[in-house]
Formats: C-alpha cells, structure tokens, sequence
C-alpha cells in the first residue's frame, strides 16, 4: 500500500510541473487571442485616418455583436453589412474582428487596385482550416495559386466557359420545366426552396452527369445522416449534401472552436465530431455516384478531378445561383418592371407560348435590358458579401498603411456596392446604371464629366485572378431560368415582403420568398 502511495506522489510531482506549465499556456493562449492580439491589431491601425476602426470595442465579439443586434431586428446580414458599408466608404481599409480573428478589409477602389495587383506572390488565399476549408481542403478554392493550380483553373475556365456552358441548356429547361409545371396555381409556395432543388439538381447533372441525376432523384435513394442531437435520419442527396455543408458553415461562429481552434482540427468534441462523421459519409457517397455516372458532357468525365472539388463547385454553383434567382423575382416585382423586362424579351421573339428549345444562348444573350436587371439585382442584393480569405504572405502596403506577414486581408464588395463615389443613389435600384447610353453609367459628378466607374465597383464575381470561374456558366443559368419564368408565368409575391425594405436572399437570409403563380394563357 505504501509502495503505492509513494508511486502517485512520485508520478504527481514529476507531471505536477508540466500541467502547471501547460495551465499557464493554455490561459495565455485564451488571453492573448481574445484580449491582447485584438487589442493591440486595433491600436496599431488607429493611427493611420485612412483606415477605420470601430470606436466601440466590444470584447470578443466585434462585429458578431452588431450583426446579432441587428439580426434581431430582422436586418440580415446582408442589410447590416450596407449599415456598416455607409460608415466605412469614406476609407482606404477597415479594420475587422469577429470573435478572436482580426483582419483587414479592403474598401476604397484604390485599395481594391493595390490588393489585386498584388496577388499571386504577396497576397494569395488564405487556405482555410474552418468551416467550408474542412470539407474541401484541397479545394481549387482553398489552395495557393502554384503551377497546379493555374493548371487546373485553366481547365475549368474552359469546361465553365460561355461555349461550354451552352450545352448544358437543354437539361436546364427540362428541369426547371418539369419542377414550374407541376406547382399548384394561384396557391402560395416557398419559391425559395423549389429554386434551391432547381439549381441542386442542375449542377448535380452538370457536375456528375445527367444518368446521375435520374438515379438522385428516385425517392427510395436515401443515405443516413446524424443529426445535430446525434440522431440518424434518413435524407436524399440533396438535403444530405446541404445540411453537411451549412453544419461546417455554422462553425465560424461556433465559440468553442473559434477560441481553441484545435478542438475542431482534431474533432476532440461535439458537434465537430458528428461532422465529421457526415463529411466521411459524403465522400463515401460521392465514390458510389461517380462511379455510376457515364455521361461524357458531365465535368466529372472531362477532368481528373479531386472529391474536393465536385463538392466545391456543387457547393459554388447552387446556392449561388439560387439566391440570385429569388432576388431577382423579388425585385421586378417590388419596382414594377415585370413589364418592361417581358416587352424587351419579345423584340428577341421571347413571348409566351415559345418552345422551350426556342429559348436559347444567343437570344438571351441579346436581351441587354435582363443583363441589366442581373447585374443591379446582384449589385443590391449580392450572394456573396466578400470574397474566401487572402492573407500577406510577406510585409506589404496598401494605400501607405503597413501590412504584415500573415495579416488576412480580403476586399469589401458590400462597400464597393454602395459607394457614393462610384454609384448614383447607390441605395435605388435603378438597371440603367449598366446601360451605356444611360445618364447613370458613369460616376456622379459635379460639373457633369462622364468618368467611368472603377472596375472595382461591381465584385460579385471578384478581379483579379481568383476571380470566380464559374460566372459565364451562373450568368447564363439565371438569364435562362429567369427568362422562362417570365414568359410562362405571372407571379405575386407576398405583400409583407414586398413591403419590407430589408428584404434581401443572399449569404444568412432567413427569409423565404412566399409567392403564387399564374400561367400566362
Ligand atoms: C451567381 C453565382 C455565383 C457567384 C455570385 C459567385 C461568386 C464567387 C466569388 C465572389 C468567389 C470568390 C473569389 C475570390 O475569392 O476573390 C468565387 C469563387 C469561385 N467560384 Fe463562384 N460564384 C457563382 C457561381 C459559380 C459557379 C456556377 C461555379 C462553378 C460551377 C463557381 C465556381 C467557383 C470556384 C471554383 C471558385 C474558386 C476560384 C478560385 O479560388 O480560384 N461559382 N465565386
């Protein structure tokens, strides 16, 4: 027995020193991320007036504490980030917190040109290890531009071009056809979610295979997925693949694994664990559908492809698209120009009554009017509020301010949206703004000299050379979609949404586009 107490005092004092030391840095590490590198990254840019900093720190949080405040009064994410965008479009940077991770956005067009000059060599992606980076980490999305890299992006501009992407309309109007026809009439329906199958199971066909895609939808195909409470329910493809993918996206604000980073690496705990799981089961499924799909138009068969990257670009293509789609819907009826959209697509023979082969590539393409309803409906409303990370990969300068080493960096497309200097009225929505011939295509002015506007005023899709690869492909996708919704149907949607002016469908939009429709006879 004493032989046995003298053995733990002497296990005791020999592991008593390295818990202690081991304490100690853990409490340092917690205080250094969430008080002392925040704190400090803030007094550094103080200095500079061409960069804002938050008055207010609110410990912690940062902006997660504003966005939750205005969340709650039903402002998504997208309303607070125009909020915030008003206060800082009168500088070059701003600096950025949400939760532990400080960074700095890039605001002014000037900014925007320095940062995209610099890439790839100073500023390149910041490989992701939460959220989205867990599930495609070696992703095209998620990796340093090397020699691969551009190899395989050379690849996919080419498979994602306008040429290519035309050849993927008849399976697009077949679907959206099949899916439209059979929603009741007159009835009110969530559009959202039929739009999300929609564009799901576009670029499941696009991406597997069109044999694929028969083979998904067969009710009887379910896979099992583990829930939240570690239940396991059964879900198609579809839900499956979104409830992974969204149970990743949660994590950015999951604060265990935004204070201690390791804990979701390595999925010690909950819910990092049960995601896991799920991840593993996807690619499981992924293998299975690969292997059943033989369509030679399908990317998988063109490409050696990565499982990372089929579900990137489902994940890039669907979502994407269909937040575009519900806006779209929304605002040509909230301003009225249902009308004057479906005049222009006659002059191109687009009339109620067309063949659906009838609506094709070059027609759309000609209508200038819808591409400017798209680009202003993108630029009010876009999917995508800013791009994936970029970090400093050596000391730089933007704008005379001092970056250093290993700084996220990433630009501000809610900003560039609504500059003053760049947009007339920013917060109308006005299409003409795209129309070359309009009063409203160049930058305000004073004394009525037509400046163009900054390329970098529009980003939707980004600049530069991570520019999104996939924009022919999602261009044509809504002018198709959105053309044949238009000409086949009319559609009211829900009075309280056409009356709220914080409506908004992209990145966090909890609102769901309740609508009826009517056919055109
Ligand atoms: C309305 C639809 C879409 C929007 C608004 C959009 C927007 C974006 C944005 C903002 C980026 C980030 C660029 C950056 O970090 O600087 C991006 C990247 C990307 N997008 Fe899209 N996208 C759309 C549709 C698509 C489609 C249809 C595909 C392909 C099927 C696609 C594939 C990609 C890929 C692969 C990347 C990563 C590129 C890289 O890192 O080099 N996107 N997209």
């Amino acid at each position: 027995m004493d032989n046995l107490k003298e053995g733990f005092k002497l296990f005791f004092d020999l592991v008593r020193i390295p818990v202690i030391v081991f304490f100690l840095y853990v409490v340092y590490y917690i205080c250094n991320r969430l008080f002392l590198h925040p704190y400090l990254f803030r007094r550094k840019y103080k200095k500079y007036p061409n960069v804002y900093v938050d008055p207010e720190y609110k410990l912690m949080m940062g902006e997660i504490d504003t966005y939750l405040k205005n969340q709650s009064q039903n402002k998504v994410f997208y309303c607070h980030r125009k909020e915030v965008a008003q206060i800082i479009n009168k500088y070059d940077l701003s600096v950025s917190l949400e939760g532990i991770y400080t960074g700095l956005k890039v605001v002014s067009p000037q900014a925007m040109k320095e940062f995209f000059d610099l890439q790839p060599g100073k500023i390149d992606r910041q490989p992701e290890t939460r959220g989205i980076g867990q599930v495609v980490p070696r992703g095209l999305m998620n990796i340093r531009a090397t020699a691969d890299f551009k190899e395989k992006r050379k690849q996919y501009l080419s498979l994602l071009s306008l040429n290519s992407s035309s050849k993927y309309l008849p399976y697009m109007l077949k679907t959206c056809d099949g899916m439209f026809q059979k929603i009741p009439e007159n009835k009110y329906f969530e559009c959202n979610i039929v739009l999300n199958c929609l564009t799901f199971s576009i670029f499941s066909s696009i991406v597997f295979g069109e044999d694929v895609q028969e083979y998904l939808s067969d009710p009887e195909v379910r896979y099992d997925y583990i829930t939240e409470t570690r239940e396991t329910v059964q879900l198609s493809f579809r839900e499956f693949f979104i409830k992974t993918v969204q149970s990743y996206i949660v994590q950015y604000y999951d604060i265990y694994g935004t204070i201690l980073p390791f804990l979701n690496t390595y999925r010690i705990i909950e819910p990092f664990k049960t995601n896991q799981k799920n991840v593993t089961k996807l690619y499981q499924i992924l293998e299975d559908i690969c292997q059943r799909s033989s369509d030679p138009k399908s990317i998988l068969k063109q490409c050696e492809n990565l499982y990372d990257d089929l579900v990137m670009l489902m994940v890039a293509g669907t979502d994407t698209s269909s937040h575009v789609l519900c806006s779209l819907i929304y605002f040509l009826e909230k301003f009225q120009i249902k009308d004057k959209l479906r005049e222009e697509l006659k002059t191109k023979g687009l009339d109620k009554g067309i063949k659906l082969e009838d609506i094709t590539s070059d027609k759309v393409q000609e209508v200038d009017y819808l591409n400017y309803v798209i680009k202003e409906t993108m630029r009010m409303d876009s999917p995508t509020i800013d791009s994936f990370g970029y970090q400093a990969y050596e000391d730089i300068n933007i704008c005379g301010v001092p970056i250093s080493k290993g700084t996220l960096v990433r630009p501000d497309f809610t900003s560039a949206h609504f500059s003053p200097d760049e947009w007339h009225s920013p917060m109308d929505f006005i299409p003409e703004r795209f129309d070359p011939e309009s009063e409203y295509f160049y930058k305000p002015s004073q004394d009525g000299k037509k400046e163009a506007r900054s390329p970098y005023s529009w980003l939707t899709f980004s600049a530069g050379m991570r520019k999104c690869p996939g924009q022919s492909l999602a261009m044509l996708e809504i002018k198709i979609l959105i053309t044949y919704l238009i000409v086949n149907f009319d559609y009211e949607v829900d009075k309280d949404l056409i009356e709220n002016d914080y409506v908004g469908f992209g990145l966090g939009s909890h609102f769901k586009l309740r609508m009826k429709l009517m056919k055109r006879v």
